[in-house]
């Protein structure tokens, strides 16, 4: 046997002997380097995984090495960024594939590489028409293993290649050289291209290539903004134009402005994806080297323009005359135009109101918070993406409590897998509670005003067993039972923090009442009975029957 075939047994054997999520974290991505004179080299992707590898695992690595190849081995390990083939061992065939370099002229028209293209799948891209509007929108769709380039970012020199600010006399006119006072919306970071005086970038900014129609998960609360964000991506310029999608923060403007992008860029458009701070700047600096001609011509050549957070360009005088321009010339072509915003026009204060005029012509499309079915489909869908899996009671409990946000949501998800990764410990809801428990704590509160003492009382009453057996440590059935159902009532029906409870209930750890509303949660999923159970015992809470 070579090294590979070596390291692909011993992927084998160690596959089960570690917890899936730490197998995924650390193991995927390794490949054999060589094997000679009884050293073993595998070839790890991050100096943090090989830190890991080292003190965690390399006993366990090492003794299974020497059961397969029946001699003394010596395992080290090389960090290289480098992707091993599929081939190199099992667990790495999933792997993404490193992205290509690529700089690609969209129909040859554009005389700098537009930003954001993507190569290809592997596999065939969803087309336009297979995301008919006549799929159900409650569909989750799957996203595909994309292969995706992403054009890598030149040598930056900036300081050195940035000429002087010419005089303000060299400015053409007033507005001008007002434009060119106006101090970017955030500080921008350096060009990605040599600056030079003689080119003026209208380079679109990089699209997420994980935002796609296809990872979108749709929901009441975004349905239309799906819906119409689809037509457009199915017939741009010709319906819905603009499209402007409003909403508040992290609920998938972007993901939707960049599923457009794909789809147009996969029937051959030319797409620029921007923000209106980018979009600023560029103007600035056109007039700054009296390129606005050159701007205003490049900027007209595309076929579907994509504006991020245009609510920033009001007040921008310049900016705002720009793109006013930059719109209708698009619109009068049929090109497309998309833009988001936090707010809906009419709320945007300081807006000309030509601008505002033109965002209401189209079709206004919000986003809003998802409901606790949406959540859960998200996390779900997130849950597939990363290939963990996640017990359906961890997703819940992450999607219990009211998220503004499907950032928040993802954040959350993303908190609870590290958490188990690194404690190298199962996925539980207790463990979710602990990873969360800054967070989920602050709980909103509940509609039914409970104390955890009326919540103790009432259980006392309804079980008829005395205060001070649930408060202590009697293990019997007749107790425990009741005991649990209080964890989970005052978890879900008081507003007490997991310490508070446990305190209430005789200094009992977060780890145990979360076991215990764990317990009770299972046991309401399994068993009709039990939540006809604990829907009379809140009744009887609520109603104070006895
Ligand atoms: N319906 C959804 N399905 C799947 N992922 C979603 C959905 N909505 C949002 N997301 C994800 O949530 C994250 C935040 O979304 P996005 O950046 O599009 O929000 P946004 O509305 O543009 O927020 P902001 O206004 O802060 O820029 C992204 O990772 C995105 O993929």
């Amino acid at each position: 046997m070579n090294a590979k075939q070596i390291w692909q047994t011993a992927i084998e054997r160690l596959r089960p002997r570690v917890n899936s999520a730490v197998f995924t974290t650390w193991f995927q991505g390794t490949s054999a380097l060589s094997f000679q004179d009884g050293v073993f080299i595998i070839r790890v992707p991050t100096t943090f995984a090989k830190a890991q590898l080292e003190t965690r695992f390399q006993e366990l690595i090492r003794s299974t090495l020497v059961d397969i190849t029946g001699g003394p081995v010596e395992v080290r390990f090389e960090v290289t960024k480098e992707q091993p083939a599929a081939s190199d061992n099992g667990a790495d065939s999933n792997a993404y594939r490193p992205a290509k370099r690529t700089y690609r002229l969209s129909k040859g028209r554009l005389s700098a590489p537009l930003r954001g293209k993507r190569v290809p799948p592997p596999e065939a891209a969803p087309t336009i028409n297979s995301l008919a509007p006549s799929t159900p929108p409650e569909t989750v769709y799957r996203q595909k293993k994309e292969d995706y380039g992403i054009p890598a970012r030149p040598p930056v020199n900036y300081k050195q290649d940035q000429p002087e600010k010419p005089a303000p006399s060299s400015y053409t006119s007033y507005a001008e050289a007002a434009a060119a006072r106006e101090e970017p919306i955030h500080k921008e970071a350096p060009p990605t291209k040599e600056y030079s005086p003689t080119h003026v970038s209208v380079e679109g900014l990089l699209m997420n290539p994980r935002y796609t129609f296809s990872s979108f998960i749709v929901g009441k609360s975004n349905k239309l903004a799906h819906a119409t964000s689809l037509a457009v991506a199915e017939n741009p310029g010709r319906i819905y134009n603009p499209l402007f999608l409003y909403g508040g923060v992290g609920l998938g403007k972007t993901h939707l402005l960049h599923a457009i992008g794909h789809a147009g860029e996969d029937a051959g458009l030319t797409v620029l994806y921007t923000t209106s701070e980018k979009f600023t700047n560029e103007i600035i600096n056109a007039i700054r080297f009296q390129k606005t001609e050159e701007f205003r011509s490049k900027y007209r050549q595309i076929d579907i323009l994509l504006v991020d957070d245009i609510q920033f360009i009001a007040g921008k005088e310049s900016t705002e005359e720009e793109f006013f321009h930059t719109f209708n010339s698009l619109h009068n072509a049929n090109k497309q135009i998309v833009v988001t915003s936090d707010r809906p026009p009419k709320a945007i204060s300081s807006l000309q109101d030509r601008l505002r005029s033109r965002f209401e012509w189209g079709l206004l499309a919000d986003v809003q918070p998802p409901e606790y079915e949406h959540r859960l489909a998200i996390l779900r869908s997130k849950c597939d993406s990363l290939r963990f899996t996640v017990p359906a009671g961890v997703i819940e409990y992450i999607a219990r409590p009211v998220c503004s946000s499907v950032r928040e949501l993802e954040g959350a998800l993303n908190r609870v897998i590290a958490y188990a990764t690194l404690h190298d410990a199962p996925l539980t809801v207790s463990l979710a509670a602990q990873a969360l428990e800054h967070i989920y704590d602050k709980k909103p509160p509940t509609t039914s005003n409970l104390t955890v003492n009326e919540v103790l009382d009432g259980i006392c009453r309804y079980y008829n067993v005395n205060p001070e057996l649930l408060r202590g440590k009697q293990r019997d059935r007749d107790i425990v039972w009741p005991r649990q159902v209080a964890m989970y009532l005052m978890r879900e029906e008081t507003t007490a923090s997991l310490l508070q409870i446990g305190t209430a209930l005789g200094g009992r750890d977060h780890t145990t009442i979360m076991h215990g509303w764990e317990k009770v949660h299972a046991e309401m999923g399994n068993n009709d009975l039990v939540k006809q159970e604990i829907a009379s015992v809140l009744d009887s809470l609520q109603n104070h029957s006895f």
